[in-house]
């Protein structure tokens, strides 16, 4: 019998993270989820558990290159491999450009644009020693290929996303690692309460109608569950992908065309 492999994900607490978690457990990996708030973490932790679902968990800030390092030994120490690692976690920020707080603008680069740079870097070292090759999947978004109004700063992070897979799957490709990316649309997850919360604050809107306005443009109908976009990450993670390398993939039911 082969080895089972290993998916790690940061910002696997709750969202999308938990979504991807659910189904990667399904297709047969064990689990090494992260994630900064260390109550979700746990209760998520907990549920997989509870199903006697492989899991082990860090608690840890995907902005510091030590917790990514240390996020990595965690995976090697309990199962002996990452295979897979899912660069989830990210934030937002809602503001107009002449709202933008220098500290804020900052936050948000160091969590979604190095914190995946110090994602790719600690999954790629281990991976090269495994001589095994490997996936890394990083979270872009449709901001990531065409900027969104109230949300420059957010979108430029995406932008940049999407620069570090290109790069990292040329250079890493000699390695056997694929580097690739999920662009999703408008997702109900907590991101989205606080961004609809936001625009509620900056575009004088009733509570949920941001929401509704950004819903009304999805082609297929409906808004997206995190499911929707674990069924790409999961063919991302699978061996069906190997043959793809540098993309940031739209998974939006039709709201960016390019
Ligand atoms: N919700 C949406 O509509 C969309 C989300 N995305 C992207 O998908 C990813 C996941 O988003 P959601 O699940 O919606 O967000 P969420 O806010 O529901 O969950 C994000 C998780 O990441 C964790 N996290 C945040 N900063 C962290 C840090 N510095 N270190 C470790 N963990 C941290 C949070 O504690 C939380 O558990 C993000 O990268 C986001 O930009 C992309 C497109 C659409
Ligand atoms: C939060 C986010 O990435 C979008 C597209 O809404």
């Amino acid at each position: 019998m082969s080895k089972q492999k290993t998916a790690v994900i940061t910002g696997g607490g709750q969202g999308i993270g938990k979504g991807l978690a659910k189904r990667l457990a399904k297709d047969g990996f064990a689990l090494v989820l992260s994630d900064m708030n260390e109550e979700v973490l746990n209760a998520t932790v907990q549920e997989f558990k509870d199903q006697n679902i492989n899991i082990a968990s860090y608690v840890g800030d995907v902005s510091k290159p030590e917790d990514q390092k240390a996020l990595v030994q965690t995976a090697v120490e309990h199962f002996g491999s990452v295979d897979v690692f899912i660069n989830n976690a990210g934030i937002e920020q809602v503001a107009p450009i002449d709202n933008i707080e220098p500290e804020a603008l900052e936050l948000l680069f160091q969590i979604n644009v190095f914190g995946t740079v110090y994602g790719i870097q600690a999954a790629a070292e281990q991976m090269k020693k495994q001589e095994t090759g490997g996936k890394i999947i990083n979270a872009c978004s449709i901001a990531g290929h065409q900027a969104m109004s109230m949300l420059a700063g957010y979108s430029a992070t995406k932008f940049a996303v999407r620069a570090f897979t290109q790069a990292a799957a040329q250079e890493y490709a000699k390695d056997k690692i694929t580097v690739n990316a999920y662009c999703p649309g408008i997702v109900g997850t907590g991101m989205w309460d606080r961004i609809d919360a936001g625009m509620v604050d900056y575009m004088g809107l009733e509570k949920g109608e941001a929401f509704k306005k950004f819903a009304e443009d999805i082609a297929l109908g409906r808004t997206q569950e995190p499911e929707d976009v674990a069924n790409f990450v999961s063919y991302l993670a699978s061996s069906d992908s190997d043959y793809m390398t540098g993309q940031s993939i739209m998974i939006d039911g039709g709201i960016v065309f390019n």
